[in-house]
């Protein structure tokens, strides 16, 4: 089991979480303190577990068929997984940016407004609400004049962003991001970093990365894993300056992964 980090007020209690596709025993006991107002890198080889342990974090693992957890995920304190959670709620609180963007077929200014009518945003408030999030997801002055156009327009980071600005429109407490930067160029990788450093002044941050510049350019805590386990969790500036656990410094130091 890891150590949980201790510091920060905790916002994300994760505690013996074990998850299995049908026979896979994918998730293996996992235990971390997430700090609010922060960023948290995770990070690690492929299918060693880091997506299937983000989509914990807002049940997204509910839809998947065969899928068995155990364990206790506590976000502000409540369990998500108790039965008088409601999940489309809880989605809401927990926002999730993929890795490839995936704007809705439609113009910028109803992508963005489709969380907060569904969630009774007066139809008044819509605009400022539209306004508000493009401004805060990066995207405000290069989309101000043409709100009414089709969301598919827009470059691929761009779109990054507006899916940012959507999940940031229904006021979420976590945003949870799946290698967000994937499939974008430099350029627009930077500026969803950017973005992110300064959307943890206000919001919880978890990143599943590939990118181990990115993890260290951007996380202030940064989780390893290995085959469904938390090898090391620790200040990120640790795990990459001064790991403790020999798999960890063999990945970091891209001995292997
Ligand atoms: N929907 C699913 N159904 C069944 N098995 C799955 C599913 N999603 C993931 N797995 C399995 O769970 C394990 C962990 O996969 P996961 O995608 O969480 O790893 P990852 O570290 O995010 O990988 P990557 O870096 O390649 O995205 C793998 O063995 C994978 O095959």
């Amino acid at each position: 089991m890891s150590e949980p980090n201790k510091g920060n007020h905790t916002e994300i209690e994760v505690r013996g979480l074990n998850l299995w596709y049908g026979e896979n025993h994918a998730l293996h006991d996992v235990s971390i303190d997430i700090p609010k107002n922060s960023v948290t890198a995770l990070i690690g080889p492929s299918g060693c577990g880091k997506s299937t342990f983000l989509r914990c974090l807002n049940r997204m693992n509910d839809l998947v068929k065969n899928c068995r957890i155990q364990g206790s995920v506590k976000i502000d304190n409540k369990d998500i997984y108790s039965k008088d959670i409601d999940v489309v709620d809880l989605r809401k609180r927990v926002g999730m940016v993929f890795q490839k963007p995936n704007p809705f077929p439609m113009s910028i200014q109803d992508n963005i407004a489709y969380g907060p009518k569904i969630h009774g945003v007066a139809k008044k408030d819509i605009d400022g609400v539209v306004e508000d999030a493009l401004r805060s997801g990066a995207l405000w002055e290069e989309v101000a004049e043409r709100l009414t156009t089709s969301a598919l327009d827009l470059s691929g980071g761009q779109q990054q962003r507006l899916c940012i600005a959507r999940t940031l429109a229904v006021r979420p407490e976590v945003i949870l991001f799946d290698e967000p930067c994937s499939a974008l160029d430099p350029i627009s990788t930077s500026k969803i970093e950017e973005l992110i450093m300064e959307l943890k002044k206000k919001y919880t941050i978890v990143i599943v990365t590939h990118n181990m510049q990115q993890a260290a350019r951007i996380s202030d805590h940064t989780a390893f894993f290995l085959t469904g386990d938390i090898i090391e969790y620790g200040k990120t500036e640790q795990i990459f300056e001064n790991p403790k656990m020999k798999p960890t410094e063999d990945y970091i130091t891209g001995r292997f992964g």
